[in-house]
């Protein structure tokens, strides 16, 4: 195994610098460059010096002894003082040390998971940590990170594979009397796990939502103040307003935090009527990702000729409030009447939906939940036809069960690895 190294921490100027070393080689790296042999497990500050002796940095300095480091590896850790060119300085006699070579993007935690020190779903939930702006998706990643879905998932394995040895049992004993009518057990096993993966697979959607932002689209007639509305919430001259109406076209994105959950706003061309060839085009695209949205906020007096369906749960507000006097309840990005209480309430309706969130944060999650529940569906049906069938109830079993450890990594990863880690960034 290759002893590997990489900057930990992000590039660029800073207090501290962290550059981490794992693999059988780390203790004798760290020994080469201090001139002493580290502690098996501990923390000690040490000068570190190049080859011909020409000091680097003093450096505090972390080892872990293995198994019990993140990667399950030997590992040591510099602190080095966060200069750009003490940092360069030591990862070139890094990488010139005949025992080493730079780590690729995300191999780190590549041989945590490969040493067991975490699951599949730990490594997606330490990706999406690391990736983390909100509240919501900080709480969010921490759990899968701490290996919620993996116990569940767990359990319902241990509960399916309950369910076929009982079936196996009766097949077993096919020709002489059988002990006693399982069915009755392996149905409510069946049952058990059926329910947990409905609300999982329900609450997926939400949960990639939380983790890859709500859309948030505003959308109404030319000149209504949709632009000036995103510049006041961003807090940015995001968008360009102006008192031409047809003045937006494009769709502007702002990323933003609203009640701790991550929020994309859109704004979107005015809904019109319009000769205007290139109007025309922004109004289809507006249409379009309006729908696609998870909420809209209808900037109008009125919503009639708008041609975007206000669904259950959108906000409809009145535009310009400022100029209906301030009995208004209506909202004005000019001057900010309003606007406290329509982030109140996008935040307000998105958090309700957030609370169904389930633990599975991604497509992977759910498609191999989904499939899961196809054969456990497709198991209860064999099974209430009688013990001549439990050999094919057990089958889809097992074909259920294959797809539990497909959600965790225990089996067929392989293909899945690159794609995962390659989303990760160097020194994870
Ligand atoms: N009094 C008042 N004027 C506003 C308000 N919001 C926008 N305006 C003015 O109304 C005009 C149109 O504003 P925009 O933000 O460009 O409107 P829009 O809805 O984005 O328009 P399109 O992109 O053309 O569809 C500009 O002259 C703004 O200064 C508001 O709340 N009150
Ligand atoms: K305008
Ligand atoms: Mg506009």
């Amino acid at each position: 195994m290759d002893t590997i190294f990489a900057l930990a921490t992000a590039q660029g100027k800073a207090g501290i610098a962290v550059i981490r070393i794992s693999g059988p080689q780390a203790r004798r790296v760290v020994e080469d460059l201090s001139g002493v042999q580290p502690p098996e497990r501990g923390m000690t500050l040490r000068t570190l010096r190049d080859p011909d002796g020409n000091r680097l940095d003093d450096a505090l300095i972390l080892t872990f002894t293995a198994p019990a480091s993140f990667t399950g590896e030997d590992v040591a850790e510099l602190h080095l003082h966060g200069s750009t060119a003490v940092v360069a300085q030591v990862l070139r006699i890094l990488s010139d040390h005949d025992a080493l070579r730079m780590a690729d993007p995300g191999e780190f935690t590549r041989r945590a998971l490969e040493n067991g020190k975490m699951n599949l779903t730990q490594v997606e939930g330490l990706a999406d940590l690391i990736d983390s702006e909100t509240e919501a998706q900080r709480k969010q990643a921490q759990a899968v990170l701490s290996g919620k879905l993996g116990h569940l998932a767990d359990r319902w394995r241990r509960d399916l594979i309950r369910a076929a040895s009982l079936l196996e049992a009766v097949i077993d004993f096919a020709d002489e009397e059988v002990p006693t009518d399982v069915t009755p057990e392996v149905r409510e096993l069946l049952q058990g796990v059926l329910g947990d993966l409905d609300r999982e697979v329900a609450g997926s959607r939400i949960a990639e939502r939380i983790r890859t932002g709500f859309e948030v689209a505003i959308v109404g007639p030319p000149n209504a103040g949709k632009s000036t509305l995103l510049n006041a919430l961003s807090g940015r001259d995001a968008a360009i307003t102006s008192e031409y109406a047809g003045t937006t076209r494009d769709i502007v994105e702002v990323k933003m935090e609203l009640g701790g959950l991550p929020v994309t706003l859109l704004d979107t061309a005015g809904l019109r009527d319009t000769g205007d060839y290139v109007e025309g085009l922004g109004i289809a695209r507006a249409k379009e990702r309006a729908a696609r949205a998870d909420l809209r906020v209808f900037l109008s007096d009125t919503l009639d000729g708008l041609d975007v369906a206000m669904t259950e749960g959108d906000i409809h507000v009145r535009p310009k409030a400022d100029l209906a006097g301030g009995a208004s309840d209506g909202v004005s990005g000019l001057t900010g009447q309003g606007m406290d209480r329509l982030v109140d309430d996008i935040a307000r309706i998105l958090s309700d939906r957030s609370s169904g969130a389930a633990l599975a944060t991604r497509e992977r999650h759910r498609l191999a939940m989904s499939d899961a529940r196809d054969y456990l569906i497709a198991a209860q049906e064999v099974l209430e036809s009688g013990p001549e069938r439990y050999d094919i109830a057990a089958e889809e079993l097992r074909s259920a069960i294959r797809k539990l450890e497909f959600l965790v990594g225990r089996v067929d990863v392989e293909s899945l690895l690159d794609e995962i880690f390659s989303s990760f960034c160097l020194g994870k």
